[in-house]
């Protein structure tokens, strides 16, 4: 079963100065960081997406992270603009990888800034993150490039992106860690036992990705009928880099 198109991106060898926030720098292996992505691309292929590699950017640390860049919508991608300057060159190489694959494009224009990983699509309602990353200016963009969906702003607390705390399940429950994020917004909220537990991937069918760095939820997920796929991202959480970050699914329509 094909389920569409997963954007990845290979990591710059720059990739140990990428970004860090919230958490201490640690060494990162950047020869291991480029094994668990292949691995990670393979898990993509296994679960029935075809990988398409966005143009590598060399000279952007973060640019791994490509779920940053651009938001797909159905047949619609709108391209991010950081709110930290130094990730807005990444968008180019994603703004020929979203044309070639057919999309419509959009972008946040200034002074908006956003980042994908600060939205969550569940259904026609699209969760966006308050933070550091993305103003309320590209939240009033959202809403009227998207005006078929109900775009809700999310305030964060001590997190990097909305999605570092909260993601969504197939079956229509929400994965969160406490205390990054006022949950009242999101309907069945599941909190789970460990930070990388909350960062989840749909892959279609019963199969949700998740790090290896969370083999509890990982336990609950497959007890709740799930079929957890396990990859190992180290090097990537080295840069509070989580599953959702190192992709772009872009489902068939
Ligand atoms: N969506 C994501 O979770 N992105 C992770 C980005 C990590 C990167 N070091 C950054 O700070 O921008």
């Amino acid at each position: 079963m094909n389920h569409g198109i997963a954007l990845v991106r290979r990591p710059s060898s720059r990739l140990a100065e990428g970004l860090v926030t919230h958490i201490e720098r640690s060494t990162v292996d950047i020869e291991l960081a480029r094994r668990q992505h292949d691995a990670y691309s393979a898990a993509l292929e296994g679960a029935g997406w075809t990988v398409r590699d966005v143009v590598p950017a060399e000279h952007c640390p973060d640019s791994v992270f490509v779920e940053d860049t651009v938001l797909v919508c159905g047949n619609r991608a709108v391209l991010a603009r950081s709110g930290a300057p130094q990730r807005r060159p990444e968008v180019a190489g994603t703004e020929s990888a979203v044309r070639a694959v057919g999309l419509d494009v959009t972008r946040i224009e200034t002074p908006g800034t956003l980042d994908g990983g600060d939205v969550l699509q569940a259904g026609d309602t699209v969760y966006v993150g308050r933070g550091g990353r993305t103003n309320g200016e590209a939240i009033r963009q959202l809403r009227r490039l998207l005006p078929d969906r109900r775009v809700v702003g999310v305030p964060l607390g001590r997190v990097l992106h909305l999605k570092s705390a909260v993601t969504a399940l197939p079956d229509g429950t929400f994965l969160t860690w406490p205390g990054l994020v006022d949950t009242a917004v999101f309907p069945a909220v599941r909190t789970v036992d460990e930070e990388p537990g909350c960062h989840v991937v749909p892959l279609g069918g019963d199969r949700v990705l998740i790090a290896a760095s969370a083999p509890k939820t990982a336990a609950l997920l497959d007890d709740l009928g799930f079929t957890p796929v396990v990859v190992d991202i180290s090097e990537f959480e080295k840069l509070e880099g989580c599953v959702t970050c190192l992709s772009v699914l872009v489902p068939q329509v």
